[in-house]
């Protein structure tokens, strides 16, 4: 049965694989499990249809069977744990994969998206100069600390795991902020990343997805 996704009909990062459709068709891609996608307008996702699948009216969804999921994470947990080649044997380095993933999404991700927030949102507030640097701090503590543990390993804890592709797919988020470039080794595993086959598909197939609908 081939999985359906939804993603932004006009995705707000111009096809450049920032929403978080992005790691889901990554896993998939990784796994080689074939995806049909199905786009949501911004008016449509809020509609009653689309939070039948997603309470709170966002993308993505994953959709296979009689299973409907939300959260990018958990569908890419679900993709790894029924397909070979995102999750270790081992039961110890599995669950170590596993806490990689949910280190991605609830340790890195919140600052990452509290400075896009800033970013996109808040720069005319009388604060927003002030406050940036403390965001972007915690953003460099965090960034420290993953960089001391990656040191010069190619991954995370051993081979490629759905630990590293929510990571990376994180870390891509601050393209264009200059954070990274004080972590050389961050910036060449986010390259090592998307160098990956399965990335490279995932983020051509995003970004045609895109430029069709825009030239529609
Ligand atoms: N925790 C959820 C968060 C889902 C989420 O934030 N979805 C966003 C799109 S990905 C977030 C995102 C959006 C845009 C960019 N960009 O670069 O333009 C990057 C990331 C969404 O539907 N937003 C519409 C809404 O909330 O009404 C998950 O991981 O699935």
């Amino acid at each position: 049965m081939m999985p359906t996704i939804t993603t932004f009909e006009q995705s707000p990062d111009r096809g450049r694989g920032m929403a978080r459709d992005m790691p889901v068709r990554w896993a998939l891609e990784e796994v080689d499990c074939p995806y049909r996608v199905r786009f949501v307008s911004f008016h449509a996702m809020k509609e009653a249809p689309h939070r039948a699948l997603h309470p709170f009216g966002q993308i993505p969804t994953f959709e296979e069977g009689g299973l409907v999921l939300f959260e990018s994470g958990a569908i890419v947990w679900h993709i790894a744990e029924r397909h070979e080649g995102l999750l270790p044997r081992d039961e110890a380095a599995r669950a170590r994969a596993v806490a990689w993933m949910f280190a991605a999404v609830s340790t890195l991700e919140p600052s990452i998206v509290e400075r896009e927030i800033a970013t996109y949102l808040e720069r005319d507030e009388s604060w927003y100069e002030q406050r940036l640097p403390a965001v972007e701090g915690r953003i460099r503590s965090r960034l420290a600390d993953l960089s001391d543990r990656l040191a010069e390993a190619d991954w995370l804890d051993g081979g490629f795991s759905a630990g590293d592709l929510l990571m990376i797919q994180v870390l891509r988020r601050l393209g264009g902020s200059g954070l990274l470039g004080a972590f050389p080794n961050l910036s060449a595993y986010v390259a090592r990343g998307e160098a990956r086959p399965a990335f490279r598909r995932a983020y051509d197939a995003q970004r045609a997805d895109y430029l069709r609908n825009a030239a529609a």
